[in-house]
């Protein structure tokens, strides 16, 4: 034998109903159905009684919709009318009279209430039983027997696991039952508590000791976290009882949470099944499971609407009896604590309780506690508001060494404050205090963390689409889906932004269409707007991608490391300004636990500064470095003739995404200086910008006045500089913009090298860096190549991004 409970959704409506009979004639067995009211009308009978109260007779509309409901299931199952109508009718006339009954009096007693709070399931058992063939329906209050506290009434058991013997003693065939009610001594009607439906099941199935217990409901079983909130959620499959008990108190709306133990006592599985795709698994509940053990978690829960109540006092150190006093107060005035954290020093206590119940504690406590608050034994009784429980449940969680380092280091790389942590000694559940407004990103996070270690996710927000942002969104896009199938990185783009619009969006924007979608946007951009709004939407792996070369975008930074969001720049400013600055945001990213990368300021996409590193932080030490770090000033250098002059090769550098946004950077050693003091402080070198020697080969007097004056006058250097060109050709000669680093002093300037020099042959716009240290030092390491450009740039950006990500 089996027992089917049927949730409200599943007995909502005809078509439901329908689904309903089909499972149950599916059975091979014979079959006890449990059944729910009709989605929404207990809700309905509540409110309406909760009206009828205040001693108006406006309950009317309410009993209107009620019976409205029944009505349509009653008709479109039986083709209009029939003997059901008869009872519906008598059972909706009972209710009409004791609302009528509550306006008289203008009072609602618990009592009067658990009259009427169970007629939905009165009604819709009778409707089941007549619409599945041969079935007959039994009175759940004949059998199930309580005491009197009404609203959420205790079970005796003895008395009802006999009469339930009894009844169904010679039982084959379906039988429905209404869930939810029973009866006391007086043979007075009372409920089981909110969810008592799967409670009348259980206690069927344990009485009689069947084959099964199965939930029917509209979900697909207990969820490894919220589905509303994480999109990856999937069922559970297997579930033990503990387990399922601690999810279904944290939150997870599933199942009854008194509705485990009468099963779990007898060890009656427990099937989870969704009545809507009845071929899904769902959660099957179990004493053990055959699980994985490299997965110790098993779901994710949370409670929202929770209040802190902290009591405070070195007074309270190693004195006896304060949380026997503190929980006995509460307990009188009926507060439910549901979480606790004590530490060891025994200097505070801290309770969490349902936000609506935090006055009545506080009021409570500081009643319990006056004395000690008088005499200062209790400093401090603090509230905090605005705060989620969440809980990590599994028993495999047991003896498993690394889980809690493992969440709380995830958690805080995340940026998120943990404000309490309770954990048992049983080790199944650990559950720790976040605000409210950190639920979200908590449980994405951990959710990643333990369920989906294969697909990460990659939240971008660009700032900057010009000619390297807008390459790199075109490199993203060509590889998005590569990078999801082969290496499980999702990237979602999740903000952009240039001078004029900014558009932000959690689930990602479609790249083949974004610029038009930020030019279609309303919202003007702003760059503390972009940071408030990265912080409001406050996801995990958040990355910041700068591709302007913007001073006031680069100060935005230290506020960005410091809300946990990594920062990813093409933008050679912060690097290079104060080393005060460049080091504080170093320092930040490391504390944070985010990155803080910028392969990019040096020769664009070679990996220039990770070798340093590299070199670096295994033990070399960098004793010289002599570059070519401008792919403009290269570019210009290798293209100037006598038929292209010099200010024809600056357009011409600017046209193919070498130069700078304003070429006068590169034209007056700025860039390369900005490049020269990012390697030496990358060595280990505490250089400011004021210690680097600059020579200059275009006169001071080009860089005043604006970039327009700058294209004016540019060309008045040609005749010169062809001159001095046709000389270094006849000499078999080249022009180098070089840069060197030694013995703490740096320095920049134009070069003439002839063939035999290494830079000699230095192509088109390439760079070329020799870094001789101890280990690298008769023979210098070289890296060279493309130095500057769109592609390149995009794709050094780009593999900065999945750095990020830890994939
Ligand atoms: N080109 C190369 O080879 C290399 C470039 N880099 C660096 O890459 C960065 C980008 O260069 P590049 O792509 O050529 O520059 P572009 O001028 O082509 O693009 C700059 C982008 O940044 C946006 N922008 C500028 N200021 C702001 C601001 N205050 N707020 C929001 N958006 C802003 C611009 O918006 P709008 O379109 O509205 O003006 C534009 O979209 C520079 O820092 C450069 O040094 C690094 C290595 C190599
Ligand atoms: N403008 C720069 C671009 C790379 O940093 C250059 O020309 O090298």
């Amino acid at each position: 034998m089996k027992v089917l409970k049927f949730g409200g959704t599943s007995v909502g409506s005809a078509k439901n109903i329908q689904k309903v009979r089909e499972i149950v004639q599916s059975q091979n067995d014979n079959v006890i159905v449990v059944v729910s009211a009709l989605g929404g009308v207990t809700d309905l009978i509540l409110e309406a009684a909760q009206v009828a109260a205040t001693g108006t007779d406006d309950f009317g509309n309410y009993l209107k919709e009620i019976k409205q409901r029944h009505s349509t299931v009653v008709s479109e199952l039986f083709n209009g009318s029939g003997p059901i109508t008869y009872i519906a009718d008598e059972l909706l006339d009972e209710l009409e009279q004791i609302l009528t009954g509550i306006t008289l009096v203008g009072e609602l007693t618990p009592k009067t209430l658990d009259r009427i709070a169970g007629i939905g399931e009165r009604i819709s058992s009778h409707v089941v039983a007549q619409y599945i063939p041969g079935a007959i329906r039994e009175d759940a209050a004949e059998f199930i027997k309580t005491n009197s506290n009404f609203g959420k009434a205790a079970v005796d058991f003895d008395e009802t696991d006999q009469l339930i013997k009894a009844k169904f003693k010679d039982f084959s065939g379906v039988a429905v039952v209404p869930g939810f009610i029973a009866k006391n001594s007086r043979n007075e009607f009372t409920t089981l508590g909110r969810g008592g439906s799967d409670y009348t099941s259980a206690i069927i199935a344990a009485a009689l000791e069947v084959e099964a217990l199965e939930i029917w409901t509209d979900v697909d079983g207990f969820m490894t976290a919220d589905p509303r909130v994480i999109s990856k959620a999937y069922t559970i499959p297997e579930l033990t009882y503990s387990e399922a008990m601690e999810l279904s108190h944290f939150g997870a709306k599933v199942i009854y949470p008194p509705t485990i133990l009468p099963v779990y006592q007898k060890g009656i599985p427990v099937h989870i099944k969704n009545t809507f795709k009845p071929e899904n698994e769902g959660t099957l509940i179990l004493s053990s499971t055959s699980d994985r053990k490299d997965r110790p978690i098993k779901g994710i829960s949370s409670i929202s609407r929770i209040a802190l109540l902290t009591l405070q006092g070195i007074g309270m150190v190693g004195v006896t009896g304060i949380s026997m006093r503190l929980f006995t107060a509460l307990a009188k005035m009926n507060v439910n604590v549901i979480l606790i954290s004590q530490a060891s020093s025994e200097n505070s206590i801290s309770v969490a309780v349902d936000e609506h119940a935090v006055n009545l504690a506080e009021s409570a406590i500081r009643a319990e506690f006056e004395k000690e608050i008088a005499s200062g034994q209790v400093s401090k009784i603090a509230i905090e508001n605005d705060l989620s429980i969440v809980a990590i449940v599994g028993e495999n969680m047991k003896h498993t060494t690394g889980i809690a380092g493992k969440l709380f280091s995830t958690i805080g790389r995340n940026g998120i404050n943990i404000i309490a942590i309770a954990q048992g000694a049983s080790e199944l559940n650990i559950s720790w205090v976040v605000k409210t407004s950190e639920l979200r990103k908590t449980l994405n996070v951990v959710h990643e963390s333990f369920f989906l270690s294969e697909n990460v996710e990659l939240n971008v927000f660009l700032m900057g689409i010009g000619t390297v942002g807008g390459n790199l969104l075109q490199q993203i896009q060509k590889q998005q889906q590569k990078l999801l199938d082969e290496k499980h990185l999702k990237i979602k783009l999740t903000g952009i932004a240039n001078t004029k619009k900014m558009i932000f969006r959690r689930e990602g924007f479609d790249i083949a269409n974004v610029k038009e979608t930020l030019q279609a946007s309303e919202m003007k951009s702003s760059l503390q707007g972009f940071v408030e709004a990265m912080k409001a939407m406050n996801i995990y792996n958040s990355v910041f991608v700068d591709c302007t070369a913007s001073d006031e975008v680069a100060s935005l930074y230290k506020e960005i490391l410091q809300s946990n969001i990594a920062v990813v720049t093409a933008n050679k400013v912060a690097a290079s300004s104060a080393y005060e600055n460049y080091t504080a945001l170093k320092n930040i990213a490391k504390q944070k636990g985010v990155k803080f990368l910028f392969e990019t300021n040096v020769g664009a996409g070679l990996p220039i500064i990770n070798t340093l590193n590299d070199l670096v932080y295994s033990g070399d030490r960098i004793l010289k470095i002599e570059a070519v770090l401008s792919g403009t000033l290269n570019f210009i250098f290798n293209t100037i003739s006598a038929e292209t002059p010099l200010s024809k090769t600056i357009q011409m550098a600017k046209e193919q995404g070498f130069s700078e946004p304003d070429p006068r950077v590169d034209l007056s050693g700025v860039d390369v200086a900005r490049k020269i003091l990012i390697l030496a402080r990358e060595a280990g070198y505490p250089l400011e910008m004021e210690d680097i020697t600059i020579e200059r080969f275009v006169p001071a007097s080009f860089f005043d006045g604006s970039l327009d004056d700058f294209w004016k006058n540019i060309p008045a250097l040609d005749d010169e500089f062809e001159t001095k060109r046709k000389k270094l050709e006849e000499e078999n000669k080249k022009w180098r913009f070089v840069a060197r680093y030694e013995n703490g002093k740096a320095q920049i300037g134009l070069q003439v090298v002839d063939s035999k020099h290494p830079f000699y042959d230095l192509e088109g716009s390439n760079n070329l860096v020799m870094y001789t240290t101890e280990r690298y030092n008769e023979f210098p390491m070289l890296i060279k190549g493309y130095g500057a450009g769109a592609s390149v740039t995009a794709a050094g950006v780009f593999a900065d991004l999945i750095k990020v990500s830890n994939i």
